[in-house]
């Protein structure tokens, strides 16, 4: 049974299937309303529990948490994948219906996906699931923002589709989000760990060297896998807890393509927007962390003043102000970058703000920005090259922008590093390092196997 307040969503819902043109032309019905603060790991367990498909994103200040139940609809792309995918966001916007009286930040029609790092590059199994660029508008989306709880949900209408019987579908689907479920954090065995070709990517890191010794590439980012498998299926909420427990300053995403999940805790912001106010990072040069407060203080101040961290480093700085510039004014970035200490490393970090300038979209921003030399190198087109010829490897979703953008504008795309593709009893983790002339082959390995801790550590390793 439903009750008065469903009743009358049924009649606007019927009012929305009235006003729609054709039967070909479907389109969007979101509602919005305030709730109380569900346990956000029975939601997401009792989601998977009915085979529905899950997104989660918690923001690195946490100020925006949002979890998504269910595709209401899925916006996918190959080829141009960020044009594409704006393209079909903005035609599908111009056709919804939105009940938002909060204009709360990823509130009410909310976007959640991500892109491949490099289309150009062959696909291999192991992304067989994951397209050039895919939006999902959950089905039923809690958002946390300003330590209030947002209840969303999203329904794709058609001209034969009834208001009631939505309406009472969707409420059991509510009662049962938000029931009550008996979430219990899973631990997991690795039961076993895998290199794939260490000793070859330290070969290769050695000829990005070279190349840069003989041509006008400055700095080329590798990356390496390592493969897992444990004693049973990985549960993702409890994974999403783990890394929410143990990785402040994070952002923490995960995002489900038919049973396979994409999850990950990065330090790095690609671009937050919210209405006309921008932010990015610039985040490259790392070093571990020490035993002591005092042997930290002292890495931090020889990772400051390293000449081949501050070289990674700057690359990044130089390359975001002039994508930054183009579609903004008011850019404000510091001259030094400062360092940055996460749970199981360190990192020089410069912010950036700017002032966006009219009619730029975020879609604009991501593809200027992505690749920055974080993950790709530069110049961009030569060391994309490189990677793609000379890197073993699917990247996949990894290293790419992954993250949510709402109806209002407002929106926050990271980078998807310290991440790994969760595949049953299986994982791949990834970790790259920013290579520039004077880099040695073992300690960027060493760099890559502090870099894959914080996945490492909560899938049992
Ligand atoms: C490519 C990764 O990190 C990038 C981001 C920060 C620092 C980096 C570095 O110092 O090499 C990398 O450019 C990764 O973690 O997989
Ligand atoms: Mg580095």
């Amino acid at each position: 049974m439903i009750g008065i307040e469903e009743k009358q969503l049924a009649i606007l819902v019927d009012k929305a299937i009235n006003e729609m043109l054709s039967e070909d032309q479907a389109k969007l019905f979101s509602y919005t309303k305030k709730i109380n603060h569900p346990n956000i790991y029975s939601f997401l367990q009792l989601a998977g529990d009915r085979k529905l498909t899950r997104s989660f994103w918690s923001s690195n200040s946490n100020d925006v948490t949002i979890l998504g139940a269910g595709q209401a609809v899925t916006i996918q792309a190959e080829g141009q994948r960020f044009r594409s995918i704006e393209n079909d966001w903005n035609e599908l916007l111009k056709r919804a219906t939105i009940h938002n009286p909060f204009e709360k930040q990823g509130t009410g029609i909310v976007g959640l996906g991500g892109f491949a790092f490099d289309p150009k590059k062959e696909s291999t199994h192991l992304w067989r699931n994951f397209p050039a660029g895919q939006l999902t508008i959950p089905q039923v989306m809690v958002t946390i923002v300003d330590n209030q709880c947002y209840l969303t949900f999203n329904m794709y209408l058609h001209t034969n589709d009834h208001g009631f019987q939505l309406m009472e579908e969707y409420k059991e689907l509510e009662s049962y989000l938000l029931g009550e479920s008996n979430f219990l954090k899973q631990d997991i065995n690795m039961i076993e760990k895998k290199e794939v070709n260490p000793q070859q990517w330290m070969h290769t890191v050695q000829k990005a060297t070279e190349e840069m010794k003989t041509s006008i590439t400055n700095k080329i980012v590798l990356a390496r896998e390592i493969r897992l498998r444990f004693d049973k299926r990985a549960d993702i909420p409890s994974i999403i807890r783990k890394l929410l427990e143990t990785q402040s300053n994070s952002y923490i995403f995960a995002y489900e393509i038919d049973g396979d999940c994409f999850v990950g805790a990065t330090p790095e912001r690609l671009v937050k927007v919210e209405g006309n106010k921008l932010f990015s990072t610039c985040l490259a040069g790392t070093a571990p962390r020490g035993k002591t407060t005092k042997e930290d203080q002292k890495i931090a101040e020889d990772l400051f003043t390293d000449p081949k961290n501050r070289k990674e480093h700057d690359y990044v700085v130089q390359m975001i102000r002039k994508a930054v510039e183009r579609y903004c004014t008011n850019v404000d970035i510091p001259s030094e970058p400062q360092v940055y200490i996460y749970k199981t490393l360190q990192h020089l970090y410069t912010p950036v703000t700017a002032k966006l300038m009219n009619s730029n979209s975020i879609f604009s921003i991501i593809e200027e920005l992505h690749p920055t030399p974080a993950l790709g190198g530069t110049p961009r087109e030569e060391s994309m090259s490189f990677i793609r010829n000379n890197e073993r490897l699917d990247r996949g979703w990894y290293g790419a922008p992954i993250g949510w953008l709402d109806s209002n504008n407002n929106g926050e795309f990271a980078v998807a590093i310290r991440s790994a593709m969760i595949q049953g009893t299986e994982a791949s983790l990834f970790a790259g390092c920013g290579i520039v002339s004077d880099s040695d082959p073992v300690s960027e390995y060493e760099e890559t196997n502090i870099k894959l801790m914080p996945m490492l550590s909560v899938l049992g390793g």
